[in-house]
């Protein structure tokens, strides 16, 4: 049988989870960045593929190499400013690629508490939720497209109640009781496109942005009367629209993390929402966007981020 109606498809490669650790430690009070940074580059690759010629393939090691170069070079003001680094130099170095995605995952630390106050080189892993960005750079020079879609994912939250579910379709093979209190809980990934148009100005300050976007999640997540997890991550998507001009889309996926009652009535103990099952599988998966009107569009923004519709 002939090939002939048989071709290399899209691919990518790269150097994927490098964990790296930039301590600053210009004074005795260090500073940590704690990331895990994925590299990609896809472009004119089809000889590495086909006749197996590698002259233009920079190798995955040296991918790896540059981010630990970098992470000295020139530090880790953001994960967003890193990954834009990252992909310009990418870019730079590798005259066949025609595009570079960069994600990086940041582990947040505290300083552990002494004597009422942080400790100057000794920190302890915070819990809620792990910062994230996929950095996406396509084409060169005044073509260049950039776009940043950062998030957060397993932000755990719960409320003990303020959460119904009623009212819902029924057919015969229903047997869920509909509820007006009930535990609402799920471990949470954010992730927003940033506009093009403020990135390409440099006017993002991204630690501020995220700090605002992971407060007013948690703080809408809290307020919003749930009639529905759906209910629930539009409230919180809708929130975040309109207090960030620069996010042009808020996309979610969320488990419901189902709290069964127990049933205490064999023991003569009756159990007014008090007694869960805390069960982890099957979840219901919750998935949903807000989207801006008019905002540029999202070329290869979501490219490869799986877990979103
Ligand atoms: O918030 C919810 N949304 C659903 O779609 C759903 N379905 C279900 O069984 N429980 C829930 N809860």
């Amino acid at each position: 049988m002939s090939n002939a109606s048989i071709h290399l498809g899209p691919n990518q490669y790269g150097k994927a989870e490098n964990r790296v650790v930039r301590i600053v430690r210009d004074t005795a009070r260090h500073q940590i960045r704690d990331l895990n940074v994925s590299t990609s580059l896809r472009g004119r690759f089809d000889d590495a593929h086909i006749s197996g010629d590698q002259q233009d393939v920079l190798p995955t090691d040296t991918q790896k190499n540059t981010v630990f170069a970098y992470a000295k070079k020139v530090g880790v003001a953001s994960i967003e400013e890193f990954a834009l680094v990252l992909a310009d130099r990418y870019l730079e170095a590798c005259p066949a690629a025609d595009g570079a995605r960069i994600e990086v995952d940041e582990y947040a630390w505290e300083r552990i508490e002494v004597d009422g106050g942080g400790h100057d080189h000794s920190f302890v892993r915070s819990g809620g939720g792990v910062r994230t960005t996929v950095v996406n750079v396509d084409g060169r020079g005044a073509d260049r497209v950039t776009q940043v879609v950062s998030g957060i994912k397993d932000l755990v939250v719960l409320k003990s109640t303020g959460s119904e579910f009623h009212g819902f379709l029924k057919d015969e093979y229903t047997t869920l009781q509909e509820t007006t209190d009930r535990i609402l809980a799920t471990s949470l990934v954010a992730r927003w496109r940033y506009d093009a148009l403020p990135i390409s100005k440099g006017e993002v300050d991204w630690d501020k942005s995220y700090d605002s976007i992971r407060a007013l999640l948690l703080q809408r997540f809290a307020e919003i009367h749930s009639l529905a997890l759906q209910q629930t991550l539009n409230g919180m998507g809708t929130s975040v629209m309109e207090e960030h001009d620069d996010v042009a889309e808020i996309k979610f996926s969320a488990p419901n993390k189902h709290h069964f009652l127990s049933d205490l009535s064999p023991f003569g103990l009756d159990n007014p929402g008090e007694v869960f099952h805390a069960a982890d599988r099957p979840y219901g998966l919750i998935e949903a966007s807000v989207v801006r009107d008019g905002a540029t569009a999202a070329g290869n923004a979501w490219h490869a981020i799986p877990g979103f519709c």
